[in-house]
């Protein structure tokens, strides 16, 4: 069945149908990616979005009940330029197309990426459309252009869960999948505001005890839970219009340490007074550049975001500790004298790259502190 990917700049791909046939309108992004793709559909911070794969081939190693962030794909549509029918691998359990046809997610493959990538790169993400139901490119980038721009929507509201819940599952290994619980020693509560189960994997293997509570919990009900720290996820779209879950964060901050990832660090930056803006084309993939510190250490980092911090916004008070060697963005900040520091970037990565995973260990030592702190 063939498909067409339209830009609202007017630009037009004509391919073929993976996936659920439909429509479907979002912003048009590119992953860097060459594994992980099971994670990336499954990372609720995808909402709202199309996501074109810079890889060439993607669901060779098929698809499996365990790789996943979140219990369903969440991103509006998938674009590659091959996708694999003849998956292998021993733990695969179905192709990436029936996965797409399953959860009724639109995809398209059998463009030239590169060509889509490159303008993406030169003109900026945008809102496009795929479909299977209309042929008529006008039509289409007629509706691209008419979708609604991701800046402004508060797209944490589709995501985040209804009920707190606690979470128990460790980190995997290969022999034994999956790890329990063991004993516990610290209480944490983290926000969902789109959570990626593998930063509560990170948690668990560290002795926490985790509970899991919706993205308009007040800080109240939080601090009622006698939390040793707090944590901020991820999460979809533009975090300026999420102000419920910037106040909460101001009123918590100083009362517990605070941790947050990515859509977690932007908030923190937005209740500390600072700014957000739209990057150009954002930072998707396993092998983002980060620096660490003044010196000369550098990680090498998976990201997801289309939003940044400015710099220049931001208070004395916010040390900036990581910045990206690619284009000199924020990657992260911690604060002078509260406990609190956040990361732009994905330290909990699965697939990987791992050199962040540091930064779990680093709450950990926060939290310790501050507990001694407490009882001293
Ligand atoms: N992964 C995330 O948390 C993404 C944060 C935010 N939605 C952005 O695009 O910048």
């Amino acid at each position: 069945m063939k498909a067409i990917l339209a830009l609202a700049d007017g630009r037009v791909f004509h391919g073929r149908s993976i996936g659920a046939p439909g429509e479907v309108t979002g912003e048009v992004v590119f992953n860097t990616s060459m594994t992980g793709y099971q994670e990336i559909l499954t990372d609720p911070s995808y909402a709202g979005e199309i996501v074109t794969m810079t890889y060439t081939q993607i669901g060779n190693y098929g698809i499996n009940p365990e790789d996943v962030e979140s219990d369903r794909p969440h991103l509006r549509g998938f674009v590659v330029r091959e996708a694999c029918g003849f998956p292998s691998n021993w733990r695969s359990t179905m192709s990436l197309d029936a996965y797409l046809k399953e959860n009724g997610i639109v995809g398209i493959e059998g463009i030239d990426t590169r060509a889509l990538v490159r303008h993406i790169r030169d003109r900026g993400a945008q809102t496009g459309i795929i479909s299977t139901l209309d042929s008529d490119p006008e039509s289409l980038v007629a509706k691209a252009a008419g979708a609604p721009s991701i800046v402004g929507q508060d797209l944490v509201r589709t995501v985040t869960c209804s009920e707190p819940y606690t979470w128990t599952e460790g980190l995997w290994d290969l022999r034994t999948g999956y790890a329990d619980a063991g004993e516990t020693a610290y209480r944490v509560v983290a926000f969902d505001f789109g959570i990626k189960r593998n930063i509560l994997r990170n948690f668990v293997a560290r002795g926490c005890e985790v509970t899991v509570v919706p993205a308009t919990t007040s800080a109240e009900d939080v601090l009622a839970m006698n939390p040793d720290g707090v944590f901020l996820s991820n999460g979809p779209g533009d975090p300026e219009p999420v102000t419920y879950a910037q106040e909460t964060i101001r009123q918590l901050m100083g009362k517990v340490p605070l941790f947050g990832i990515c859509l977690g660090h932007q908030l923190i930056s937005l209740a500390l007074g600072g700014r957000t803006y739209k990057l150009k084309f954002g930072h998707r993939g396993g092998n983002q550049p980060v620096r660490r510190g003044a010196g000369p250490n550098v990680e090498i980092t998976s990201q997801n975001h289309g939003f940044a911090v400015d710099a220049d916004s931001l208070r004395d008070d916010a040390l900036i500790t990581h910045v990206n060697l690619n284009d000199n963005t924020v990657e992260g900040l911690r604060h002078r004298t509260m406990p609190l520091f956040s990361v732009q970037y994905h330290p909990e990565a699965s697939p990987g790259p791992h050199d962040a995973n540091y930064l779990f260990d680093e709450f950990i030592r926060m939290i310790k502190d501050w507990k001694s702190l407490k009882t001293a």
